[in-house]
Order: structure tokens, then C-alpha cells, then sequence
């Protein structure tokens, strides 16, 4: 089966959407909603099918559907988020991975965890703590997901809103990330820095395409000179809300593969 994308419509009150760690900006909504949908066209035109999670206009932050679950094997585990206006996102998001085949778990009170605070590299799951993902809530995704084989491990994120705002990881499993914004590199096997703070979010769309921002074309030249081929959508209308190039989607790969 192709590998399908959960995707979520952006909400009409986007640019009422969380900022922590950023000035906040004005959002163009319109040229947001084209953005979008040319990340959706990227992940079809890549092989993806994309799964629409109906959209939730009362939740400005809604777009970002990767923060509302983690899928390891065949589980997804609901996320409950860190920020308790975002809680209503987690409800249709879980009725779509489900009638998508996966089994559910759930994060509980008093945990809390985003999505986005996850990252996974075969079967060792990277859980950022600090911001948005409680200890309570990695001690729960870690009981979950131990016996499908994972390894979850708790790094600290004080310098950015989730993790995988400060590192993800290419399709061999080297962390990357922009230096001054990873909290303790020393806390991965191996970490590669890259020039530019969104070049350290790329999307693995399989084991060669990498989807990655606009806004880090030298991190895209390194990346070509690695072997890799960047697959570049413009998001500056959701980076100005600290989403990034990851957040937009939940991946659903028959086999983990990574983020
Ligand atoms: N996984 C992600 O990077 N999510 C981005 C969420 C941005 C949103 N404005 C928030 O603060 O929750």
C-alpha cells in the first residue's frame, strides 16, 4: 500500500495561532492556504497519498496535525497537548488514524505530549522534554511503545518549542540540526550541524527525497552534496507560527522508517 499522510485544512483564525519563542508577525491567510495546499501537492506528487483529518476551524493551531499523535508499528498514540487550547485537536485526528487500520493509546492526565516533540530513528524514539512533553508523558509513551521493540529516550528542549524544531534526521539516521538552538547534541549517536535554523527540519519522503523549507537553501546544498535530493515548499506563512516542514503532516509508513 502507497504510504498515506494525515494533513489537516488550515483554520480561518491561523494567525491567531500559538507563538513562544518568536516575535509574532501577521499571517497572510490566503497565501497560507496556497502554501498548504502546495505541501499537499509535494507529499502526492512524491508518492504520498494525503488522508484529510476533518478541519477544526475553532482551533487556530489545528494545521499542525503531527502534534496530536505518534505512530510507531501499527499503534498511534494520541497525543495530549502541552498547550490546553490545543486538547480538541487530538479527537478527529484520532478517528482518522484509526479508520486508517491503527491501533490507539492515549496519553493521559496528568501527561502531556505533542507530536512534535518526537522523533524517531528506527526503532530509538527521541522524546523532547521541557516545553509542550512532561516527564509523565514520556514515562506513558514509553510504556506504549516498549513493546513494539522502542527505545524512547528523553532529551531536554529548553531553546525551541518542540524538538523537532531543533533537530530531525536524515533518511541513515544522522541527527542535524541548527547548533545554537540544540539543547545537548551530545545527547544523539551522531549530530551533524546544518547552516541554517529550518534546515534542521526536513521530512524523510523516502530513503533519498528529502521535504524541507524554502527558507534554508544552503542547508538544501548541503544536503545535494550529501546524495540527497531536496524537494523544497515554501511555509513562511507557518513558520511565523513556529510550525515547521514536519508538523504539517503525520506520516504513516508500513515500516518506521523515521520522521
Ligand atoms: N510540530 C510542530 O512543530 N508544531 C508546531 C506548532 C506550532 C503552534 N503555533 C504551537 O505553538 O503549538
Amino acid at each position: 500500500m502507497a504510504p498515506r499522510a494525515l494533513v489537516r485544512r488550515p483554520s480561518p483564525r491561523l494567525a491567531e495561532g500559538l507563538v513562544t519563542h518568536i516575535e509574532r508577525t501577521p499571517v497572510d491567510a490566503d497565501l497560507a492556504a496556497r502554501q498548504w495546499q502546495a505541501y499537499v501537492d509535494a507529499l502526492a506528487s512524491t508518492g504520498w497519498t494525503p488522508v484529510e483529518v476533518p478541519a477544526i476551524d475553532e482551533c487556530p493551531d489545528g494545521v499542525f496535525v503531527e502534534d496530536t499523535m505518534v505512530v510507531f508499528g501499527d499503534l498511534a498514540v494520541i497525543a495530549r497537548a502541552g498547550a490546553t487550547q490545543r486538547r480538541p485537536e487530538a479527537e478527529a485526528a484520532e478517528e482518522a488514524v484509526r479508520s486508517q487500520g491503527y491501533r490507539i493509546a492515549r496519553i493521559e492526565e496528568p501527561g502531556t505530549l505533542d507530536g512534535g516533540d518526537v522523533l524517531k530513528i528506527g526503532t530509538a524514539v527521541y522524546v523532547g522534554r521541557g516545553g509542550r512533553t512532561n516527564q509523565e508523558g514520556v514515562d506513558q509513551l514509553r510504556a506504549h511503545l516498549a513493546p513494539l521493540g522502542a527505545e524512547v529516550v528523553a532529551v531536554p528542549v529548553q531553546k525551541v518549542l518542540h524538538l523537532k524544531s531543533a533537530v530531525t534526521a536524515l533518511p541513515d539516521g544522522t541527527v542535524i540540526g541548527y547548533g545554537p538552538l540544540v539543547d545537548d547534541p551530545a545527547a544523539f549517536p551522531t549530530f551533524r550541524a546544518v547552516p541554517e535554523e529550518a534546515g534542521a527540519h526536513v521530512v524523510l519522503l523516502d530513503e533519498n527525497r528529502l521535504l524541507m523549507a524554502a527558507s534554508a537553501p544552503r542547508s538544501a546544498e548541503l544536503f545535494r552534496e550529501l546524495g540527497y535530493t531536496p524537494v523544497v515548499v515554501d511555509i513562511s506563512e507557518f513558520e511565523k507560527l513556529e510550525g515547521c516542514v514536519t508538523c504539517l503532516s503525520v506520516r504513516l509508513r508500513s515500516v518506521p522508517l523515521g520522521d
